[in-house]
């Protein structure tokens, strides 16, 4: 009998059809729900495009009033959700607060223990808002607990983008700034089976809930490999420092065989069809902020990678330094990732329940041949 194939990572397989975005390298193009991402970044806000992903189609005019006052109603986080962030040390990850964070809204969502209520639609539908606007409050508060301020509350006048950095600074930024977040969570809201997708549907396979799925999808989301990335492209250019010192900095990296955190991708091999629309942003914010030493320091660092590998940036390049001038602190970057993700996650936890079959794939054994205990 001859081995079956292994593929490693599950690379190239096509585990199940989804119509909530294609990812496709060949175009180097993806679509939300059949719209090019970049056409939703130029002309939609982060909640139109949270409300497409979830329902299939844009909101009309009074769908969309109705959802903004929705999502806005919902912002103010529960004394038990900060007690839980409070009790994280500060020395652990932000992303380990959003983790418990999430795990606590579980815990505290009694709907949960209604007949059907794991699996409910309307219910799951109310818990994906529900998260979408407290992910933010959970962000601010942890990056404001960490600079040692107090909590801002959030304001129902404001956009979920605005509201989102008045929450984190206390102010809202100029527009161009906002523009930049705006464009960086409609880029990040949502790409196909990625790993953390992946974890979330398999842990909804088991009609296992909601929140539960979210929680695991974000441990994904925290590793290198994945929405850690962008975060690591800041600490990588904190090493470098500037433009001139790129090219003997990736060297040395190769030679000692580490990853160039930022570039690459699992699906893209002739660049991420994000980045250019990214690109733009992070130049204006560049020039906003008198930058013109980290765009420079990001164009070498770039032309050195496609000269000694010729692997191209994905999302979570432009994305680091974009967060870190914006002036949010470097762990916080993989948390904003989450905030925006949660629209895709959820979106592809209501799908895998319509349509569930347990994910449970089958491994070829390689370890010791059948053996018996000698007692
Ligand atoms: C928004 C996102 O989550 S996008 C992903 C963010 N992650 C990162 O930026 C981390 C850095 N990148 C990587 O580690 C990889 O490119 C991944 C994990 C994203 C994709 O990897 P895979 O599809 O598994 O490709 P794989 O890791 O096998 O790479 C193929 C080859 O390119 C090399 N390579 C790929 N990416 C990189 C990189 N960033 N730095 C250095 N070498 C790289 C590998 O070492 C490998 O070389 P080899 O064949 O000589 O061993
Ligand atoms: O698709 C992937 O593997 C990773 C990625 O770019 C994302 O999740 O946005």
């Amino acid at each position: 009998m001859t081995d079956p194939e292994i593929h490693k990572g599950l690379a190239g397989v096509v585990v199940d059809t989804t119509a909530i975005s294609s990812v496709n390298p060949e175009t180097n193009s993806l679509l939300y729900r059949g719209y090019p991402v970049q056409e939703l970044a130029e002309h939609c806000s982060f909640e139109e495009v949270a409300y497409l992903l979830w329902n299939g189609e844009l909101p009309g005019d009074d769908e969309l009033v109705a959802f903004e006052a929705l999502e806005r109603s919902l912002r103010v986080l529960d004394d038990r959700t900060k007690r839980i962030i409070d009790d994280v040390p500060v020395a652990a990850h932000p992303m380990d607060v959003v983790r418990s964070a999430v795990s606590q809204l579980g815990g505290l969502d009694e709907t949960l223990e209604q007949p059907d209520g794991v699996l409910d639609p309307e219910l799951n539908n109310g818990r994906a808002i529900y998260l979408l606007a407290q992910l933010p409050a959970i962000v601010a508060y942890d990056q404001r607990r960490r600079r040692g301020l107090p909590a801002v509350e959030p304001r129902d006048d404001l956009d979920y983008a605005r509201n989102f950095l008045w929450m984190t600074f206390g102010e809202v930024p100029d527009d161009v700034v906002v523009d930049a977040f705006r464009v960086s969570l409609v880029l990040y809201a949502e790409h196909s089976f990625n790993a953390s997708t992946f974890t979330a549907r398999v842990i909804a396979s088991t009609l296992s809930d909601l929140y539960s799925a979210v929680t695991g999808a974000v441990g994904a989301l925290k590793g290198p490999l994945h929405g850690g990335a962008n975060e690591a492209v800041m600490h990588a250019f904190d090493e470098i420092g500037s433009a001139d010192k790129a090219e003997a900095w990736l060297d040395d990296a190769l030679a000692s065989k580490r990853k160039i955190m930022g570039f690459g991708h699992r699906v893209y091999k002739n660049g991420d069809s994000r980045v250019p629309t990214m690109k733009a942003a992070f130049e204006k914010l560049a020039e906003h902020y008198d930058r013109q030493d980290m765009l420079d320091l990001y164009n070498a660092l770039e032309k050195a990678m496609g000269d000694r590998k010729n692997i191209k940036p994905n999302l979570d390049y432009p994305s680091g330094p974009a967060y870190n001038l914006m002036g949010f602190d470097t762990e916080t970057f993989t948390p904003l990732f989450a905030a925006a993700r949660v629209a895709g996650w959820t979106a592809h936890i209501a799908e895998q329940y319509a349509a569930n079959s347990l994910i449970r794939p089958l491994s070829l054994y390689n370890g010791p041949t059948e053996r018996h205990l000698s007692r």
